[in-house]
This record gives structure tokens, C-alpha cells and sequence, in this order.
């Protein structure tokens, strides 16, 4: 077995999303267990999902990921909410005689659900099995510069995708997963850093395709009960307001995303793509990261970076649910 910088092997984590139609209501069980997601919000989701034939795109790409990556080591793949479950690929590293395997994680940024949550779906299939290897968590990638040049080149693409008489004023739109505002308090050593590393990474990719063009940071995809505040505004309203404001035309950013997930291919293709229509507003849409060679290259790059601390325990701590039930 080769190894690279002391790890002599590759794990890539991932949410994992439903393959076919029968998978869906099961997957989105998995996800939603013990986090008070009302009923109604999921047969919603349900229908997005049916909407595609039951298929998210995530898993075929964490597959093209994986096929695209250049690394020394074997690269193994597990998910926390569907099939490779996290626990099934660690019982076969540790089969394969893995001792050390640095995990990337399809998740750019400080938070509960996107950090904190993943170690601990790490510690919990570890623990499952008995001699599983030591994993370490790979450092937070949403200012490398291969997330940010990946972006940059996808966002370009998107603006040269607009009519060119409104290209010039349109308005670079950068959307990310909102969060419960309570879990955007706790981001991070000291709180923020959700929202805070959303920005730097704006803020990067803008200074590549045009220093000096406005941009906004706003929200899709808000779960839980009504009555939980989340992250605002959500991307719709905002081209609405935009629109009032006179902004010609946007570009769609989805930097909150690496790949494309349910969430990108209908919160903003269909329904963000139909509230523009309906302003008579053009909008494109930026791909994703995906695996533009600057991206699958970063991904080589962390592996050889010297291995990063530890999240200290009190970061990105678990929200306090009051209406958990388990
Ligand atoms: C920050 C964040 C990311 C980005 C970081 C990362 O990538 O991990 C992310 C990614 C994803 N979220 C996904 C799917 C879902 N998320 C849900 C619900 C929730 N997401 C939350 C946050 C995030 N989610 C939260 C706070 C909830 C409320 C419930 C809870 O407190 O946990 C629900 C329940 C139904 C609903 O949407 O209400 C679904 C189905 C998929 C798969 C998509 C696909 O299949 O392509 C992906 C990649
Ligand atoms: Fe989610």
C-alpha cells in the first residue's frame, strides 16, 4: 500500500442522497431522525426528489470525484444518510489493513451540520468497529485556492451565459444552505464562522472574475418548523428585491455546494430559475465545483499538507433541540 504523508489511505464522506425511487422516503428518514422536521416539509422534499426518478445527483458525483482524484493511496467512499453507509467502508478499510486514512469531507464549512456532524458520524462508525484506523479529518477548504479558482471559472462561464446587454450590471447572487439561526451563533471556534467563511469565499471568487462587481450572500433550502428562525433571506425573495431595486440580471452562485446536490438541481434550477422568469429577470446559474481540475487537484494538495489540528471539542456544538424525540 503506497501512503502519502503518513496516511495510507483516502476516505471521502459524503451525505450520500437516494439512487432510485423506492429509496427516497427511507434516505430522507435517515436524514431527519430525531430533528423535528415537520411531516409536511418532508413529503415536499420527497417530491423534489421524485421529481428527478428518485435520483439526487450527489452520489454520481462523489462517484466522478473519486474516478477524477490523482492521489498515492486508495481512496475509499462513505456517506451518512444512504448506501456506502460510513460504517460498511470502515469495516472494509479496516479489513484491508487501513492503520491512518485523512478524510475529505464534501462540505467546505464550519458548523454543526456540515463539521461537527461528519466527525462525529466518523467517531460513531469507528467505534462500530473494533481495530477500525485512526482518521483525520482534512482542514476546511473553502479559501483554497483551488475551491476558489473552481468558482471563479464556473462563475465567468455563467455571467458569459447572459445576454450581453445586461451583463455588465448584473449582480453576482452566492447562495448557500441556511441554517438554523441558533446552529449560525455556535459556527466555528467562536461562533460566526458559517456565515463568516461564506463570505471570504464570496468575496475570493469575486476579486478573480470582476474586483469591484456587487455581490450578495443569501439562502436556499430552509428546513425545520416555521417557527425556528433560519438564515434569511432565502435566494427567491431576494431576486424579487433585486428586481425592485432595477438590477438587470443575476448570476446564481452556489458556493455553498461542491457538487450538485438536490438543493442546487431544484431550489435553484427550477424554483429560483422560475421566480426570475416570472420577473422577466435573466438569471444563469454557476456549475459547481464538481471536478474542475483545480478542485480535484486541491483535493491532492490537502492530502500533503501537514496534518491539521484537532476541532477543538466546543466547536460547532449540537443544536439544542427541544421537541427531540429519539
Ligand atoms: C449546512 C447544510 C448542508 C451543507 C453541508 C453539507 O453538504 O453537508 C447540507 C447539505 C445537504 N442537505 C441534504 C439534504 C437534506 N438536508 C435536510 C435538512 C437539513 N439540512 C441542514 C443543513 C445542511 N444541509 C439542516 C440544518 C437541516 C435540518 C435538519 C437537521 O437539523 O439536520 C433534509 C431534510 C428535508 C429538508 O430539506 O427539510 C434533506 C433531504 C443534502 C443531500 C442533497 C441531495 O440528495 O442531493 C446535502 C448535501
Ligand atoms: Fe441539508
Amino acid at each position: 500500500m503506497g501512503s502519502t504523508n503518513g496516511y495510507d489511505a483516502l476516505l471521502v464522506v459524503s451525505f450520500g442522497g437516494p439512487e432510485k425511487p423506492g429509496d427516497v422516503m427511507p434516505f430522507l428518514e435517515n436524514v431527519v431522525r430525531g430533528r423535528g422536521v415537520p411531516r409536511e416539509r418532508l413529503l415536499e422534499v420527497e417530491a423534489h426528489y421524485q421529481g428527478f426518478g428518485g435520483v439526487s445527483p450527489i452520489n454520481r458525483q462523489c462517484r466522478d470525484l473519486i474516478a477524477a482524484l490523482d492521489v498515492d493511496v486508495p481512496v475509499y467512499w462513505g456517506n451518512r444518510n444512504w448506501h456506502p453507509f460510513l460504517e460498511d467502508t470502515v469495516r472494509r478499510m479496516t479489513q484491508d489493513g487501513v492503520r491512518k486514512a485523512a478524510a475529505f469531507v464534501t462540505a467546505a464549512y464550519s458548523s454543526y451540520s456540515s463539521c461537527r456532524q461528519y466527525l462525529d458520524d466518523i467517531a460513531r462508525a469507528r467505534a462500530a468497529v473494533p481495530g477500525a484506523p485512526e482518521i483525520v479529518k482534512l482542514r476546511h477548504y473553502y479559501d483554497h485556492p483551488g475551491f476558489v479558482a473552481a468558482m471563479a471559472d464556473h462563475t465567468r462561464e455563467a455571467l458569459a451565459r447572459l445576454p450581453e446587454g445586461v451583463r455588465d450590471d448584473a449582480r453576482l447572487v452566492f447562495t448557500a444552505h441556511s441554517i438554523p439561526v441558533s446552529m449560525a451563533r455556535t459556527a466555528g471556534p467562536t461562533g460566526g464562522a458559517y456565515e463568516a467563511q461564506l463570505r471570504t469565499a464570496a468575496a475570493l471568487v469575486t476579486e478573480q472574475v470582476d474586483p469591484g462587481r456587487s455581490w450578495d450572500l443569501v439562502w436556499q433550502s430552509r428546513s425545520g418548523p416555521p417557527h425556528v428562525p433560519w438564515l434569511e433571506p432565502d435566494v427567491c425573495d431576494h431576486l424579487e428585491a433585486l428586481h425592485g431595486e432595477g438590477v438587470p440580471a443575476a448570476v446564481l452562485v452556489p458556493v455553498g455546494f461542491v457538487s450538485d446536490h438536490m438543493e442546487v438541481v431544484y431550489d435553484l434550477d427550477v424554483e429560483a430559475a422560475a421566480t426570475a422568469d416570472k420577473l422577466g429577470m435573466p438569471l444563469t446559474r454557476a456549475a459547481t465545483a464538481g471536478v474542475h481540475p483545480r478542485f480535484v487537484s486541491m483535493v491532492r494538495e490537502l492530502l500533503e499538507e501537514p496534518e491539521p489540528a484537532p476541532c477543538a471539542a466546543t466547536c460547532c456544538p449540537a443544536p439544542v433541540r427541544p421537541a427531540r424525540q429519539e
